[in-house]
């Protein structure tokens, strides 16, 4: 059935569902003073979790974050009181925090006692004992920060414990454990992830949920209808929905199948086939994969090449003595037995061929291979003419990717071209016997040393298993130039209108999900250096207030800033208070880390084809201009050179990833104590105007960023 996409331009969206929606979030992440305006704003009923509920849940958030878990403990057991006892997983993560924040501040006997009374406990269940070690292991580093188990520290791994906790104890008031607005969020994504991957095909998907009036009396098969809604509106495909009921165990459903067939409207301006081929970037950065080293060849039981001596022969029985006789002799005249060949390994390493991640999605299971076996002759199998060992697996991954064990350790940052890591070993090959009587082939392995035993003392025939693990990969954006500022700035606008890339640029926030990256084309001016070509541009999703506590979708994409040397503020002027949003980002930036502040960067006033924009244009540029300080020792090259110098070491404070731990002092300063931006233009991306003026600010900075820090950027490159 071939409906116009249009039509659903007519539908109508009740503000009340809309308002529930927000009101159910702001509750759920304990704004309780934004809830209080808003409901006095909408006229909207109380929520159901009151006001003391909800202060009562930030403070425990606030609590675990600052890494003061035992009050957050102390907390929780008042509000929810047997929630820790029934949930250990939860209860040792907290303990753990409180454990990390003693060794942070270097007070190591009091943590180890700590470790002793309330950890030690838990290593007697098998599946916290990994945990417990990497935590342990941190006592044993004069910076902590500086171990490989850093992320245990991390403002990421509070977040998600006091994440969940805030979850659990929502769950256990009775109330939804995850807001509308993710339920939202969760299926549109998977709605839009399959429509793009079945380009062209009509698919049936079931989309269930609770037919129960939800959480603050909202009913979530309308939004159910308002995500499918938001996807028909944003990618064009068509959507017809059938409504039904069934019954699970524990529930019941109301369901929706929802067909999703693409638009045949192409003259429609968002309904493009093209907006579909991006869609696949939305996990560019991200993946997990199992990779599993070969097992090792089997050795063999061979005969004694003298045991026949002296019988007639056969044409056959010929050859095989002219083999086994082949057999070497050690120095003690003991032969030397062939070996089944070593597994092949598994290594990753970055190729500057690649560029993403999303290849990983589409295969998750990397298997190096087994070892050659030595067959009963004792010569090596006849797919093994190479060699007995396996080729070692080579993975190739973008410049810039971390890898890590999934849910544990940092394995690598393969932050430069040809870099690797091993990430798993092939087992080692079995050995080969000869076949002789039992009791005088114990006498004989007694005597020598290089037979493998295993742990029973058994002889090891059979070659050992090849390692096999599950890794996380991040891509951290390799891009010389990010793009931040708040949702509908215009970022993405920017990105399009200097760059080929064609990001998804829409009239309502959080437009960009997934960073964008585009390539400033070459400016012959800029002469032979790392600019003379081209700069990479990484548009990032848009920042909020608390984008550093993880609000919105800025904290995941943060850290794609890390390798960025210059920094576009782009700034919509024609909004209400354009300056405080200015400080806002700025804030935001500070509090995730605060050496993103000391980065040259450019503010980039936009939207001045507005008159509202316009009329105020050299009065913000001033008011922008005054904002920062010209002290030399914070200015933008020693910043710079700091940011290089941290790029180029590979594991000083350069892992900017968990910044909340090692600078701390510096987010004493204020912004103001911060650098002045090189440069503030007034501009209209999407009207192309002032476009040049930008584009040269631009090349400005990025020239004065490689002259200031021409020393090191050899050291970058090596
Ligand atoms: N009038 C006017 N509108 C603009 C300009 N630049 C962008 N816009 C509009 O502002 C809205 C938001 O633009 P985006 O480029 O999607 O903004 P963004 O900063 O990428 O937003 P997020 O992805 O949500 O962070 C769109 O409707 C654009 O058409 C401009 O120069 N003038
Ligand atoms: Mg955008």
């Amino acid at each position: 059935m071939d409906v116009d996409p249009r039509h659903y331009e007519h539908v109508a969206t009740n503000d009340n569902d809309v308002r529930n929606i927000v009101l159910s979030y702001l509750v759920h992440n304990c704004y309780n003073e934004t809830v209080d305006s808003f409901i006095a704003c909408t006229g909207m009923k109380q929520p159901v979790d009151n006001l003391e509920g909800m202060e009562k849940r930030k403070r425990i958030y606030h609590f675990a974050m600052e890494g003061n878990a035992l009050k957050a403990i102390e907390m929780t057991n008042q509000v929810a009181h047997d929630l820790l006892e029934k949930n250990e997983d939860l209860r040792f993560d907290l303990l753990s925090i409180h454990f990390g924040e003693l060794v942070c501040s270097r007070r190591c006997t009091e943590a180890l006692e700590f470790a002793m009374t309330k950890l030690a406990p838990f290593g007697k269940v098998h599946k916290y004992i990994g945990k417990l070690e990497d935590f342990m292991g941190l006592l044993a580093y004069e910076e902590p920060e500086k171990s490989p188990m850093v992320h245990l520290l991390s403002l990421d791994y509070r977040q998600q414990v006091a994440d969940c906790l805030n979850r659990a104890i929502l769950a256990h008031m009775n109330l939804p454990s995850y807001t509308a607005m993710e339920r939202l969020i969760q299926q549109t994504t998977v709605v839009r992830q399959c429509l793009s991957q079945e380009l062209g095909k009509i698919m049936h998907s079931l989309i269930f949920v609770p037919s129960s009036p939800s959480y603050l009396g909202l009913n979530f098969d309308k939004s159910a209808f308002f995500s499918t809604r938001i996807f028909s509106e944003r990618s064009g495909g068509l959507l017809i929905y059938q409504r039904g009921q069934c019954r699970s165990n524990y529930e019941n459903y109301v369901y929706y199948t929802v067909k999703c067939r693409l638009a045949k409207a192409n003259e429609y301006p968002s309904t493009s086939p093209a907006s579909f081929i991006k869609e696949p970037h939305k996990y560019f950065d991200q993946a997990i994969i199992t990779v599993r080293a070969g097992d090792g060849g089997h050795g063999a039981v061979l005969n004694m090449p003298n045991e026949r001596a002296g019988r007639p022969q056969g044409r056959h029985d010929k050859e095989r003595t002219r083999k086994k006789t082949l057999y070497k002799r050690d120095f003690d005249g003991s032969l030397i037995l062939p070996m089944g060949g070593h597994g092949g390994d598994v290594v990753i390493y970055a190729d500057e061929e690649k560029d993403s991640l999303l290849e990983f999605h589409e295969k998750g299971q990397y298997n190096a291979k087994r070892g050659g076996n030595v067959d009963a002759m004792g010569v090596l199998t006849s797919q093994l003419h190479g060699g007995l060992a396996a080729p070692t697996l080579r993975i190739p991954v973008p410049v810039g990717t971390v890898v890590k064990r999934k849910r544990g350790k940092l394995l690598a940052d393969l932050a430069n071209p040809g870099e690797e890591v091993l990430v798993a070993r092939g087992g080692q090959g079995g050995i080969s016997l000869v076949e002789i009587p039992e009791h005088r082939r114990k006498k004989l392995m007694a005597l020598t040393t290089n037979v493998m035993r295993d742990d029973t003392d058994k002889v090891l025939v059979l070659g050992q298993p090849g390692e096999e693990v599950s890794l996380e990969l991040i891509l951290r954006v390799v891009a010389d130039v990010g793009l931040v500022g708040l949702p509908n700035a215009g970022k993405s606008t920017l990105l399009a209108a200097i760059t080929l890339a064609k990001p998804d640029i829409a009239d309502y926030p959080f437009t960009t999900l997934m960073p964008n990256l585009g390539r400033l084309g070459g400016d012959p001016s800029l002469g032979a250096g790392m600019y003379s070509s081209e700069a990479t541009l990484a548009d990032l999703p848009g920042l909020i207030e608390g984008a550093h506590l993880g609000k919105g979708l800025g904290r995941n994409f943060l850290r794609h800033l890390r390798r960025t040397r210059l920094l576009v503020h782009v700034v919509d002027a024609a909004a209400e208070n354009p300056v405080n949003d200015y400080r806002t980002v700025k804030e935001e930036l500070r509090m995730y880390n605060p050496d993103y502040l000391e980065r040259p960067y450019i503010v980039v006033l936009n939207k001045i084809d507005l008159p509202e924009a316009r009329d105020r244009l050299s009065s913000l540029t001033e008011e922008i201009m005054r904002i920062g300080s010209d002290d030399i020792s914070s200015g933008p090259e020693t910043s710079s050179k700091d940011a290089l110098q941290s790029l180029s070491s590979k594991d000083g404070p350069a892992d900017l990833s968990f910044p909340g731990i090692y600078i701390r002092d510096k987010k004493d300063k204020e912004i103001e104590d911060y650098p002045r931006p090189l440069a503030v233009v007034g501009v209209s991306v999407l009207k192309g105007i002032k476009i040049n003026e930008m584009l040269k600010e631009i090349r400005t900075a990025l020239r004065k960023c490689r002259d200031g820090d021409g020393a090191l950027e050899l050291s970058v490159q090596t």
